[in-house]
């Protein structure tokens, strides 16, 4: 199903005819840009879409993302095994609810020629010089509590470990990959880290993913899971709502970490 919504030619059709930046950005996705070599492809308001593509599209979109989000469950449910919580649904409830705060993205990184030689260098360095680089994604964590990828096996993501570097994480079209998310990084007060991601665009070959973010509704309460938390141990963050950290990630820049917001002993950054 995945590969098949991957090289629809409806898919390609919609790739080719609907680019456009995200208007909420401030400035981190830029069409064609160099700060950022990506199109995304809203569904939904594209109104230039033929009708019967649109429909044809959101059917494969919607049984698509049912079945994701199926999977989104039994990894979460697999998660609060491995993390000895009850009840076993404790996360797994969030993504299954009607209201849950589902996205899913369809990114579109056209080859990008804009490479120099430098740029492997610049690639492992934090403060690159971004009009060097095509970065086709800007670093940054995903902001809910899982997001479930596939992309069509060209390379280009990369994940941020903590003695600072970047590490290319080899795609196949087969494989689905999971990163945990910011609200999963409170909900088990820091056990679980949210993972620091970006796409470097490739010289070569025009890479396509598919995202699937998964956030619980929008008035969730989000804190540490209190049959997790140890009896003398603190809790690391403030509380707060899906919708207040969604409306915060709307107000900051992609690189941001927001998590800082509501860290209880740091301060903003
Ligand atoms: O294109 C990818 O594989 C990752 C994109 C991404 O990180 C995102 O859409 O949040
Ligand atoms: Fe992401």
């Amino acid at each position: 199903m995945p590969r098949q919504v991957l090289r629809s030619p409806i898919f390609q059709n919609i790739l080719y005819v609907q680019e456009y930046a995200s208007p909420q950005d401030n400035s981190w996705i830029i069409h064609n840009s160099k700060l950022a070599f990506n199109h995304q492809v809203h569904l939904g308001y594209d109104d230039e879409i033929h009708l019967l593509y649109r429909l044809i599209l959101m059917s494969l979109v919607n049984e698509y993302v049912k079945e994701v989000r199926k999977m989104g469950c039994n990894i979460l449910e697999l998660m609060a095994e491995g993390l000895k919580i009850e009840p076993k649904n404790v996360l797994s409830r969030m993504l299954s609810d009607e209201k849950a705060d589902i996205v899913f993205r369809l990114n579109h990184y056209p080859p990008c020629s804009d490479s120099n030689p430098d740029s492997d260098l610049d690639l492992n360095n934090r403060s690159m010089s971004h009009g060097r680089t095509s970065i086709g994604f800007g670093e940054h964590t995903d902001p809910q509590l899982i997001s479930i990828a596939r992309s069509n096996a060209t390379s280009g993501f990369q994940i941020y470990l903590e003695d600072g570097t970047w590490v290319a994480v080899p795609q196949d079209e087969t494989s689905y990959f999971i990163n945990v998310d910011d609200l999963l990084e409170v909900m088990t007060n820091g056990r679980f880290k949210s993972v620091r991601h970006r796409v470097v665009a490739d010289s070569f070959k025009s890479r396509v993913s598919m995202i699937y973010f998964g956030g619980p509704p929008l008035m969730e309460k989000i804190s540490p899971l209190d049959s997790l938390m140890e009896p003398d141990e603190e809790s690391l963050y403030n509380e707060f709502t899906w919708f207040e950290y969604k409306s915060c990630t709307y107000k900051t820049r992609l690189a941001d970490n927001r998590l800082s917001r509501f860290h209880k002993h740091s301060h903003p950054v």
